[in-house]
């Protein structure tokens, strides 16, 4: 489909119960093309009687569903990826006009965020128990999982499929029935996807999409509700604290994955070239709007002036334009807030005494470009050392031994992602123990994989999602006790 066609051929309603409300009927908020800022739709804007009227649908179908066998549910989410990837282009498409990102990149998240559904297809049919005997020989235990029950899914704007994959393909998978509240500047790949389900025969009332404009007040009735038994949030730290402390009021079960601050570091005896590549990937990936972007690029002082040298004159030779044009390597950053709050990181940096490599101010003209920048020179205090840059700027610092560089990386609220370049294997395994993140890579520039546990330590979130773990995120487990022969 061109994109016109692909916009004109989503349902922009509100999803509940198994069906579209008609969006001329109602508010609406718009979507924008952050390559150009114009308008390229209109979305139903759900307020908090909406919200609970999806709850109730979510309420209403979870006996049932949770009761339905798991190779049905499995059954359901392999039609879902079968569906996605068939359809690879449209989402493609349809991603990077409401989120900007390269099409190359956006077939990628097509890939990534569908191989959830397969992965979760997978995982349904494997839930399984325990049954054993007591110590005291007396008792026998029986151990088993069930669903936890409605969900409230939140998602972020910066993969637009993947983030909504990750938890709606567990949830289906554990037989939990849902409310999905996606990001309100990139709604548009979610309701392409909630016409997947519709379509694969998912039953009425087992996921169901709210977007809206309004996502505070919406979600505040929601979670005070005590029909709701679980909050599954990808966003920002700052957002997910407020929201844990709104869900204490009910003792709601939470999965967070939040902001990073990932260093990414390379030892003298690292292989240069292999180093710059990795950091191509972990600094420019979806712009930089990563929660596993490198923010702090930390350098042996022997190699340093050699390290950002090439990767300044690797990131320079990078076409900055429209997502669409497939000779682009970098696309717009989300809006024009996210923009400012890059260059005003760039700037403070600059005038505590940094030098700027290559790039440095915000590109012209319509859409939000901002060039990819490598800046070395960055003393201690400056805020871009601290906070999550969110955007394509590559700030270096060096250190002298490996306590040193152990330190740096550690010297952060957060713990997501971290990256470490060595041939030293000794010195792996002592970095696998002393870096505090939920997730490392050595070696490479990608910790992301449907297969593997994803998620932080510190105060980048609570709990993981895909892999193994990530089901056990929407089961509970129970126990019962059998007495022995009476
Ligand atoms: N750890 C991870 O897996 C992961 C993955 C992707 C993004 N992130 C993080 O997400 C952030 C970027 O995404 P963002 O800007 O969409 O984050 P955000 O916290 O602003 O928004 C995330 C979601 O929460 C909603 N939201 C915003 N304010 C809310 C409120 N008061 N109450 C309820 N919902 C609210 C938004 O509409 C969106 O759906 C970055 O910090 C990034 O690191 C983390
Ligand atoms: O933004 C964070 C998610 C990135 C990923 O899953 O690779």
């Amino acid at each position: 489909m061109t994109q016109h066609e692909v916009i004109r051929s989503l349902n922009t309603g509100l999803y509940i119960n198994g069906v579209w409300t008609d969006p001329q009927d109602r508010r609406s908020f718009s979507v924008e093309d952050p390559s150009t800022g114009e308008i390229l739709t209109t979305v139903a804007d759900a307020g908090p009687e909406d919200g609970i009227a999806a709850l109730d649908a979510a309420v209403g179908a979870q006996e049932s569903w949770a009761a339905t066998p798991p190779r049905v549910r499995g059954d359901i989410l392999r039609q879902a990826f079968e569906a996605v990837t068939a359809k690879a282009e449209d989402f493609a498409t349809l991603m990077t006009l409401e989120m900007g990102k390269p099409i190359a990149e956006a077939r990628a998240e097509v890939n990534y965020g569908a191989e959830f559904l397969r992965w979760f297809s997978e995982e349904a049919v494997r839930i399984s128990g325990r049954y054993s005997t007591a110590p005291d020989g007396k008792t026998r235990l029986l151990v088993h999982k069930r669903p936890v029950g409605p969900c409230l899914l939140i998602t972020p704007w910066n993969f637009p499929l993947a983030m909504v994959t990750r938890k709606v393909g567990p949830a289906i998978a554990a037989g939990c029935t849902m409310v999905l509240k996606p990001p309100s500047l990139t709604p548009l790949t979610s309701l392409m996807l909630t016409q997947v389900f519709h379509e694969a025969g998912l039953p009425p009332g087992v996921l169901n999409v709210v977007p809206t404009a309004s996502s505070g007040r919406l979600t505040e009735r929601l979670l005070a509700d005590g029909r709701l038994r679980k909050l599954s949030f990808t966003g920002s730290t700052e957002v997910g604290r407020s929201l844990l402390r709104l869900a204490a009021n009910t003792v709601l079960r939470c999965s967070m994955e939040l902001g990073g601050n990932a260093p990414f570091l390379v030892f003298e005896d690292a292989v240069l070239d292999h180093a710059v590549e990795g950091a191509m990937i972990a600094k420019l990936r979806n712009m930089g709007e990563a929660c596993t972007a490198a923010n702090r690029f930390i350098v042996h002082e022997s190699v340093a002036a050699d390290f950002s040298g090439m990767l300044a004159e690797a990131m320079a030779r990078l076409m900055v334009g429209s997502g669409l044009d497939p000779a682009s390597g970098l696309g717009p950053l989300i809006d024009e807030k996210s923009r400012g709050k890059v260059d005003a990181l760039v700037q403070d940096a600059v005038n505590r005494g940094a030098t700027i490599r290559t790039g440095g101010a915000s590109i012209d003209g319509p859409g939000y470009f901002y060039p990819p920048t490598v800046i070395d020179g960055i003393p201690p205090e400056a805020d871009i050392l601290r906070e999550e840059i969110f955007g394509p700027v590559a700030p270096t610092v060096t250190f002298a031994t490996e306590d040193q560089a152990i330190g740096l990386a550690n010297d952060t609220e957060y713990g997501l992602a971290g990256y470490a370049y060595t041939r030293d294997f000794e010195r792996v395994l002592r970095l696998t123990e002393a870096i505090e993140v939920g997730m490392l890579g050595i070696n490479t520039g990608v910790v992301s994989n449907p297969a593997a546990p994803f998620g932080g330590v510190k105060q980048s979130g609570l709990g993981r999602e895909g892999g193994l773990e990530g089901i056990e995120e929407y089961l509970e487990t129970r126990y019962v006790g059998l007495a022995g022969a009476m």
